[in-house]
């Protein structure tokens, strides 16, 4: 007889998901994922539908571990236009590997914020000035607010640089973060002599310019996941040592990476697996797309906890 899954809502898997304890499983599971065969990742690039007439996209991210025997598939709707909604929508479909049953539906829009902020962490850990001090967030969204948290594990930052489309939704940011955030008014201004920038936009064309950028500043380069859409501008990407999380995905995915033709240095795996440099002194770009493994990883943390104290989370 098939059991019927649990379903893990968005409010559970943030209390189930520990941050440094995700960092810890992420970085460890990009590391595989750059060890081809031998680290034991299944992760095909993600197939995505886009729906036209409504303006949005359906991705699919199946992905399989064989180091934790973790078996799962995000389904992620990311809908730029959307107002009353999320712009992304997402769940995580967690089978059981030994028997292909369906063990969990998990929310997915939580993982995919959470996650994601992570994985630039990780690379952060890597690639920026460990003196770093001034943060910009381009773009005030879901992503600004997990790639904040998820940076702050590493940093103490004195200021948090906010810009977005609109003012307003920079202002409820800045008022969230506290003291340390300041709105700016352009782009130009929020990244002078920034150590960090986080670019978190729904932007399809360039928004940042190489000639406003400190060198030796790391940039985490996590919007623009279409092969025509972009945040960086041309100059910037072929002027920096630029890193990826799956050379294969940013090759077909990233349209920063397609239009301006730049090279890619290194997957951040490689990095951590102590196969190329992290060359923190130059100007770097993390260029990420998402990766099914995140998904699968975060989803195997929450499922697992979920098992053990899952009964008590609605009491906590
Ligand atoms: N690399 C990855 O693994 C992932 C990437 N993403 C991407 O990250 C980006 C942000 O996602 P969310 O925060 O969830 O979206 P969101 O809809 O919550 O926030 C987007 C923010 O960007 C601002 N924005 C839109 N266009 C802009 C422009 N031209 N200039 C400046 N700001 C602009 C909006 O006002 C809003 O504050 C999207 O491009 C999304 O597709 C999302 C999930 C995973
Ligand atoms: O990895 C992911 O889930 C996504 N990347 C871009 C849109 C959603």
């Amino acid at each position: 007889m098939l059991q019927a899954p649990k379903y893990i809502s968005g409010e559970e898997v943030e209390k189930l998901l520990d941050l440094k304890e995700l960092l810890t499983s992420i970085e460890t599971g990009l590391g595989n994922y750059s060890k081809g065969k031998d680290g034991g990742v299944v992760q095909p690039v993600r197939l995505v539908v886009p729906i036209e007439k409504h303006h949005g996209n359906l991705g699919v991210m199946p992905g399989y571990s064989s180091f934790e025997d973790a078996l799962a598939t995000k389904v992620v709707a990311f809908y730029p236009e959307n107002k009353d909604l999320p712009t992304h929508q997402a769940w995580v479909l967690m089978q059981d590997p030994t028997n292909g049953s369906l063990n969990a539906i998990i929310d997915g829009g939580s993982i995919t914020a959470i996650r994601t902020g992570i994985a630039s962490a990780v690379a952060t850990k890597h690639l920026a000035n460990p003196n770093s001090h001034i943060l910009t967030l381009l773009g005030a969204g879901v992503q600004a607010r997990s790639h904040f948290k998820a940076l702050l594990l590493l940093h103490k930052f004195d200021e948090v640089r906010i810009f977005s489309r609109t003012r307003a939704s920079a202002q409820k940011l800045a008022k969230e973060i506290g003291k340390t955030a300041k709105v700016c008014s352009s782009v130009e201004e929020a990244v002078e002599d920034a150590d960090i920038i986080v670019t978190v936009s729904f932007a399809t064309t360039p928004i940042l310019k190489a000639e406003w950028v400190k060198p030796g500043a790391h940039i985490n380069a996590v919007g623009a996941c279409r092969p025509d859409w972009r945040e960086l501008e041309s100059s910037l990407m072929q002027q920096s040592v630029v890193y990826c999380d799956s050379r294969e995905a940013c090759s077909q995915e990233s349209g920063d990476v397609i239009l301006s033709g730049c090279d890619i240095y290194a997957e951040i795996g490689e990095v951590i697996n102590g196969e190329k440099l992290a060359l923190w002194e130059k100007t770097t770009v993390f260029k990420s797309v998402g990766m099914a493994i995140e998904d699968v990883l975060s989803a195997k943390i929450v499922f697992d906890k979920y098992m053990r104290i899952g009964s008590t989370l609605a009491e906590k």
